[in-house]
Protein backbone atom coordinates (compact mmCIF):
# COMPACT_ATOMS: atom_id res chain seq x y z
CA UNK A 1 0.00 0.00 0.00
CA UNK A 2 1.23 3.50 -0.71
CA UNK A 3 0.23 6.64 1.35
CA UNK A 4 -0.83 10.24 -0.02
CA UNK A 5 0.35 11.38 3.57
CA UNK A 6 2.16 10.49 6.43
CA UNK A 7 2.48 12.18 9.70
CA UNK A 8 4.95 11.00 12.08
CA UNK A 9 5.56 12.09 15.55
CA UNK A 10 3.83 15.75 14.93
CA UNK A 11 3.92 18.05 18.27
CA UNK A 12 2.35 21.25 18.65
CA UNK A 13 2.79 23.48 22.05
CA UNK A 14 1.42 26.89 22.19
CA UNK A 15 2.99 28.66 25.09
CA UNK A 16 2.47 25.82 27.60
CA UNK A 17 -0.40 24.03 25.88
CA UNK A 18 0.30 21.27 23.90
CA UNK A 19 -2.42 21.57 21.17
CA UNK A 20 -1.00 17.77 19.30
CA UNK A 21 1.06 15.74 21.31
CA UNK A 22 2.72 13.46 18.75
CA UNK A 23 0.68 12.25 15.92
CA UNK A 24 1.21 9.07 13.18
CA UNK A 25 -1.22 8.86 10.98
CA UNK A 26 -0.75 7.37 7.59
CA UNK A 27 -3.38 8.26 5.01
CA UNK A 28 -3.57 5.39 1.82
CA UNK A 29 -3.52 6.78 -1.70
CA UNK A 30 -6.88 6.87 -2.91
CA UNK A 31 -8.78 6.65 0.34
CA UNK A 32 -11.36 9.39 1.27
CA UNK A 33 -10.22 10.54 4.64
CA UNK A 34 -11.97 12.22 7.70
CA UNK A 35 -10.80 13.08 10.43
CA UNK A 36 -12.82 13.70 13.60
CA UNK A 37 -12.73 15.49 17.06
CA UNK A 38 -13.95 17.32 19.19
CA UNK A 39 -13.10 21.13 19.96
CA UNK A 40 -10.04 21.74 20.28
CA UNK A 41 -8.96 18.36 19.89
CA UNK A 42 -6.08 19.11 17.19
CA UNK A 43 -7.48 18.73 14.12
CA UNK A 44 -6.72 22.34 12.55
CA UNK A 45 -3.29 21.99 14.07
CA UNK A 46 -2.70 18.92 12.91
CA UNK A 47 -3.72 19.53 9.54
CA UNK A 48 -1.41 22.86 9.08
CA UNK A 49 1.04 20.85 10.07
CA UNK A 50 0.47 18.59 7.68
CA UNK A 51 0.85 21.09 4.37
CA UNK A 52 3.12 23.11 5.29
CA UNK A 53 1.05 26.16 6.46
CA UNK A 54 2.26 25.92 10.62
CA UNK A 55 6.06 24.42 11.40
CA UNK A 56 5.97 21.56 14.08
CA UNK A 57 7.73 21.45 17.43
CA UNK A 58 8.45 17.98 16.34
CA UNK A 59 7.53 15.45 13.54
CA UNK A 60 7.34 15.17 10.31
CA UNK A 61 5.39 15.03 6.94
CA UNK A 62 5.10 14.06 3.95
CA UNK A 63 2.71 13.79 0.44
CA UNK A 64 3.23 11.71 -1.63
CA UNK A 65 7.10 10.74 -0.56
CA UNK A 66 7.67 14.48 -0.31
CA UNK A 67 8.68 16.30 3.02
CA UNK A 68 6.57 19.04 3.60
CA UNK A 69 9.19 21.08 5.21
CA UNK A 70 12.88 20.13 3.82
CA UNK A 71 11.20 19.52 0.29
CA UNK A 72 8.18 22.16 0.20
CA UNK A 73 7.80 22.87 -3.58
CA UNK A 74 7.74 19.29 -4.45
CA UNK A 75 4.99 18.50 -2.19
CA UNK A 76 2.74 21.78 -2.36
CA UNK A 77 3.14 21.02 -5.88
CA UNK A 78 0.58 17.82 -5.35
CA UNK A 79 -1.06 19.74 -2.87
CA UNK A 80 -4.87 21.51 -2.77
CA UNK A 81 -5.13 23.19 0.48
CA UNK A 82 -8.52 24.75 2.24
CA UNK A 83 -7.55 25.80 5.45
CA UNK A 84 -10.48 26.96 8.32
CA UNK A 85 -11.39 30.81 8.12
CA UNK A 86 -8.67 31.02 5.41
CA UNK A 87 -7.44 34.11 4.69
CA UNK A 88 -8.48 35.03 0.65
CA UNK A 89 -7.56 38.03 -1.14
CA UNK A 90 -10.87 39.32 -0.73
CA UNK A 91 -10.90 42.30 -2.72
CA UNK A 92 -11.04 40.91 -5.74
CA UNK A 93 -14.01 38.67 -7.56
CA UNK A 94 -13.82 34.78 -7.66
CA UNK A 95 -12.42 34.75 -11.23
CA UNK A 96 -9.63 37.50 -10.19
CA UNK A 97 -9.29 35.33 -6.94
CA UNK A 98 -8.97 32.18 -9.22
CA UNK A 99 -6.58 34.14 -11.86
CA UNK A 100 -4.40 35.04 -9.15
CA UNK A 101 -3.91 31.60 -7.57
CA UNK A 102 -3.49 30.47 -10.63
CA UNK A 103 -0.95 32.76 -11.94
CA UNK A 104 1.02 32.43 -8.44
CA UNK A 105 1.28 28.50 -9.14
CA UNK A 106 2.91 29.37 -12.80
CA UNK A 107 -0.19 28.25 -14.23
CA UNK A 108 -0.63 29.27 -18.35
CA UNK A 109 -3.01 32.35 -18.38
CA UNK A 110 -5.42 30.67 -20.38
CA UNK A 111 -5.52 27.16 -18.66
CA UNK A 112 -6.37 29.38 -15.70
CA UNK A 113 -8.84 31.04 -17.49
CA UNK A 114 -10.66 28.33 -18.59
CA UNK A 115 -10.39 26.02 -15.44
CA UNK A 116 -12.02 29.57 -13.48
CA UNK A 117 -14.75 29.80 -15.56
CA UNK A 118 -15.67 26.04 -15.34
CA UNK A 119 -14.83 25.94 -11.50
CA UNK A 120 -17.38 29.60 -11.19
CA UNK A 121 -20.19 27.48 -13.39
CA UNK A 122 -19.89 23.80 -11.57
CA UNK A 123 -19.70 25.73 -7.78
CA UNK A 124 -22.84 28.19 -9.17
CA UNK A 125 -20.79 30.96 -8.39
CA UNK A 126 -21.09 32.68 -11.75
CA UNK A 127 -23.95 34.58 -10.94
CA UNK A 128 -22.11 36.80 -8.73
CA UNK A 129 -19.01 37.26 -11.33
CA UNK A 130 -19.08 41.28 -9.91
CA UNK A 131 -18.95 40.30 -6.25
CA UNK A 132 -16.20 40.91 -4.61
CA UNK A 133 -15.40 37.82 -1.97
CA UNK A 134 -14.80 39.99 0.59
CA UNK A 135 -19.00 40.30 0.36
CA UNK A 136 -19.76 36.81 -0.25
CA UNK A 137 -21.71 34.58 2.17
CA UNK A 138 -19.57 32.19 4.20
CA UNK A 139 -21.33 29.49 2.25
CA UNK A 140 -19.64 30.61 -0.92
CA UNK A 141 -16.51 31.83 0.79
CA UNK A 142 -16.32 28.05 1.42
CA UNK A 143 -16.84 27.23 -1.91
CA UNK A 144 -14.17 29.47 -3.91
CA UNK A 145 -11.80 28.41 -1.55
CA UNK A 146 -12.77 24.88 -2.65
CA UNK A 147 -12.05 25.99 -6.16
CA UNK A 148 -8.71 27.43 -5.51
CA UNK A 149 -7.57 24.53 -4.06
CA UNK A 150 -8.54 22.27 -6.82
CA UNK A 151 -7.35 24.65 -9.51
CA UNK A 152 -3.83 23.44 -10.57
CA UNK A 153 -5.34 19.78 -9.98
CA UNK A 154 -3.52 18.83 -7.49
CA UNK A 155 -2.93 14.74 -6.48
CA UNK A 156 -4.19 15.24 -2.88
CA UNK A 157 -6.84 17.50 -1.04
CA UNK A 158 -6.48 18.74 2.78
CA UNK A 159 -9.67 20.22 3.74
CA UNK A 160 -10.57 21.67 7.06
CA UNK A 161 -14.35 21.56 7.58
CA UNK A 162 -15.33 21.83 3.93
CA UNK A 163 -18.99 21.47 4.80
CA UNK A 164 -19.15 23.69 7.28
CA UNK A 165 -21.90 26.76 6.81
CA UNK A 166 -22.60 25.17 3.50
CA UNK A 167 -26.47 24.85 2.43
CA UNK A 168 -27.49 21.47 1.54
CA UNK A 169 -27.65 21.66 -2.09
CA UNK A 170 -24.13 23.03 -2.38
CA UNK A 171 -22.87 20.78 0.44
CA UNK A 172 -24.47 17.42 -1.91
CA UNK A 173 -22.44 19.34 -4.77
CA UNK A 174 -19.11 19.34 -3.29
CA UNK A 175 -19.24 15.87 -1.70
CA UNK A 176 -19.91 14.67 -5.98
CA UNK A 177 -17.20 16.54 -6.88
CA UNK A 178 -14.86 15.08 -4.17
CA UNK A 179 -16.15 11.98 -4.73
CA UNK A 180 -15.57 11.87 -8.31
CA UNK A 181 -12.19 13.37 -7.42
CA UNK A 182 -11.05 10.47 -5.03
CA UNK A 183 -12.77 7.90 -8.18
CA UNK A 184 -10.11 9.00 -10.14
CA UNK A 185 -7.61 7.87 -8.15
CA UNK A 186 -6.71 11.03 -6.04
CA UNK A 187 -6.91 11.72 -1.94
CA UNK A 188 -9.16 13.87 0.17
CA UNK A 189 -8.58 14.57 3.85
CA UNK A 190 -10.93 16.72 5.55
CA UNK A 191 -12.09 17.14 9.17
CA UNK A 192 -15.47 17.31 10.26
CA UNK A 193 -17.83 17.37 13.29
CA UNK A 194 -20.31 15.49 11.23
CA UNK A 195 -20.56 12.14 11.84
CA UNK A 196 -23.20 11.29 9.17
CA UNK A 197 -21.08 12.94 6.55
CA UNK A 198 -17.93 10.89 7.55
CA UNK A 199 -19.75 7.42 7.58
CA UNK A 200 -21.93 8.57 4.00
CA UNK A 201 -18.30 9.51 2.24
CA UNK A 202 -15.43 8.05 3.78
CA UNK A 203 -12.96 4.99 3.38
CA UNK A 204 -11.33 5.60 6.34
CA UNK A 205 -11.54 7.55 9.94
CA UNK A 206 -9.39 8.98 12.36
CA UNK A 207 -10.56 10.47 15.82
CA UNK A 208 -8.74 12.91 17.55
CA UNK A 209 -8.65 14.20 20.90
CA UNK A 210 -6.74 15.99 23.41
CA UNK A 211 -4.11 16.31 20.59
CA UNK A 212 -3.49 12.02 19.96
CA UNK A 213 -5.03 9.53 17.49
CA UNK A 214 -7.65 7.47 19.84
CA UNK A 215 -8.58 5.23 16.63
CA UNK A 216 -7.98 4.96 13.08
CA UNK A 217 -8.77 2.92 10.21
CA UNK A 218 -11.23 1.73 7.62
CA UNK A 219 -14.44 2.85 8.52
CA UNK A 220 -15.53 -0.42 9.17
CA UNK A 221 -12.58 -1.13 11.46
CA UNK A 222 -13.10 1.74 13.63
CA UNK A 223 -16.86 1.46 13.94
CA UNK A 224 -16.93 -2.33 14.33
CA UNK A 225 -20.55 -3.13 14.80
CA UNK A 226 -21.33 0.21 16.55
CA UNK A 227 -22.32 4.00 14.67
CA UNK A 228 -19.54 6.17 14.42
CA UNK A 229 -20.99 8.13 16.58
CA UNK A 230 -21.52 5.74 19.66
CA UNK A 231 -17.35 4.88 18.69
CA UNK A 232 -16.59 8.38 19.06
CA UNK A 233 -18.66 9.08 21.99
CA UNK A 234 -16.80 5.94 24.07
CA UNK A 235 -13.62 7.23 22.70
CA UNK A 236 -14.16 11.07 23.42
CA UNK A 237 -15.41 10.72 26.67
CA UNK A 238 -19.27 11.35 27.32
CA UNK A 239 -20.73 14.20 28.31
CA UNK A 240 -21.68 15.06 32.06
CA UNK A 241 -23.43 18.45 32.04
CA UNK A 242 -27.35 17.21 30.78
CA UNK A 243 -28.56 20.72 30.55
CA UNK A 244 -30.13 21.11 33.85
CA UNK A 245 -27.49 22.44 35.52
CA UNK A 246 -29.15 26.23 33.98
CA UNK A 247 -32.02 26.19 36.31
CA UNK A 248 -32.74 29.72 35.91
CA UNK A 249 -33.12 29.41 32.29
N1 LIG B 1 -2.31 30.03 17.46
C1 LIG B 1 -2.66 29.47 18.60
N2 LIG B 1 -2.23 29.97 19.77
C2 LIG B 1 -2.55 29.40 20.95
N3 LIG B 1 -3.30 28.29 21.08
C3 LIG B 1 -3.75 27.75 19.94
C4 LIG B 1 -3.47 28.30 18.66
N4 LIG B 1 -4.07 27.51 17.71
C5 LIG B 1 -4.69 26.55 18.39
N5 LIG B 1 -4.51 26.66 19.72
C6 LIG B 1 -5.03 25.76 20.75
O1 LIG B 1 -4.69 24.43 20.37
C7 LIG B 1 -5.76 23.54 20.66
C8 LIG B 1 -6.20 22.81 19.39
O2 LIG B 1 -6.82 23.74 18.53
P1 LIG B 1 -7.32 23.35 17.06
O3 LIG B 1 -7.83 24.60 16.43
O4 LIG B 1 -6.24 22.61 16.37
O5 LIG B 1 -8.51 22.34 17.41
P2 LIG B 1 -9.67 21.78 16.46
O6 LIG B 1 -9.75 20.31 16.71
O7 LIG B 1 -9.45 22.21 15.05
O8 LIG B 1 -10.94 22.49 17.08
P3 LIG B 1 -12.37 22.91 16.44
O9 LIG B 1 -13.09 21.64 16.14
O10 LIG B 1 -13.02 23.69 17.56
O11 LIG B 1 -12.09 23.75 15.22
C9 LIG B 1 -6.86 24.39 21.30
O12 LIG B 1 -6.74 24.30 22.70
C10 LIG B 1 -6.55 25.80 20.86
O13 LIG B 1 -6.97 26.74 21.79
Amino acid sequence: MTFALTLHGLVKRFADRTAVAGVDLDVPSGSFYGLLGPNGAGKTTTLSMAVGLLRPDAGTATVLGHDVWSDPLAAKRMLGVMPDGARLFDRLTGAELLACHGLLRGMPAAVVDQRARELLDVLALSDADRTLVVDYSAGMKKKIGLACALLHGPRMLVLDEPFEAVDPVSAALIRDILQRYVASGNTVIFSSHVMEVVERLCTHVAILAQGRIMTAGTIADVRAGQSLEEVFVRVVGGRTATGQELAWL
